[in-house]
């Protein structure tokens, strides 16, 4: 049997990496290897800070280089905070989040996560894979682990993200789409170079 393909997953964020290494477990294409390095904030489109933190990361290591960006985007603000979501809740806190739209009704929004995968052989181009979870911006409820998860309640559930199990989260998330449409690029790979 090939050896597994070892991919450097770069991130600071410790619960992302819990989630991506728990939804590939049992995958027989690739593993990830995690490398703790905090990458800069970028601006602008998801996809292009998605683009732009995957090539700093392939500019500071060598191999195979998977990053990922999540947004928590508003309708009502025409997608923001987005990528900007982090310093918002850093400053504001869960409740804060929720406040932000105190002068709208649409309380309406997504979670978007984007996975940039770069070879480092392929001239630097770099593959998205996206996912999107629809859902609501609610009064904080549940644990305080991870993010904002306490203030997002995905259409179609009872529960905010912070009070479902890791399973059920990963099951509809986000991170969870993306993640299998990256699992379902490699799995059709024979080799990642
Ligand atoms: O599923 C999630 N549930 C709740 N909160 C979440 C989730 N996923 C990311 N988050 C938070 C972390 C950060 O405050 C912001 C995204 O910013 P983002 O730059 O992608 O994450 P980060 O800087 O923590 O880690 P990284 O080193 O991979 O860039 O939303
Ligand atoms: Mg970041």
């Amino acid at each position: 049997m090939a050896s597994k393909n070892t991919i450097n997953f770069v991130t600071g964020n410790k619960n992302k990496l819990k989630e991506v290494v728990a939804f590939l477990k049992g995958n027989e294409a690739f593993e990830v290897k995690s490398v703790a390095l905090d990458l800069p904030e970028y601006q602008g489109e998801p996809d292009d800070v998605s683009i732009a933190k995957c090539k700093e990361a392939v500019r500071r290591l060598e191999g195979p280089v998977l990053i990922e960006d999540t947004c928590l985007c508003f309708n009502a603000m025409k997608g923001l905070p987005g990528p900007y979501i982090k310093w918002f809740l850093q400053k504001l806190g869960p409740e804060g989040i929720y406040k932000m739209l105190d002068g709208w009704d649409d309380k309406s929004g997504y979670a978007l996560c984007t996975f940039a995968f770069c070879s480092a052989t392929t001239n630097n181009d770099v593959m998205l894979f996206r996912g999107k979870c629809e859902g609501m911006i609610v009064p904080p409820r549940g644990p305080r682990n991870f993010g904002w998860d306490p203030c997002f309640q995905p259409h179609g559930y009872e529960q905010t993200y912070a009070e479902m199990t890791p399973e059920l989260k990963n099951s509809i998330s986000h991170r969870g789409r993306a993640l299998s449409a990256l699992a379902d690029f490699f799995n059709n790979q024979k080799e990642i170079s």
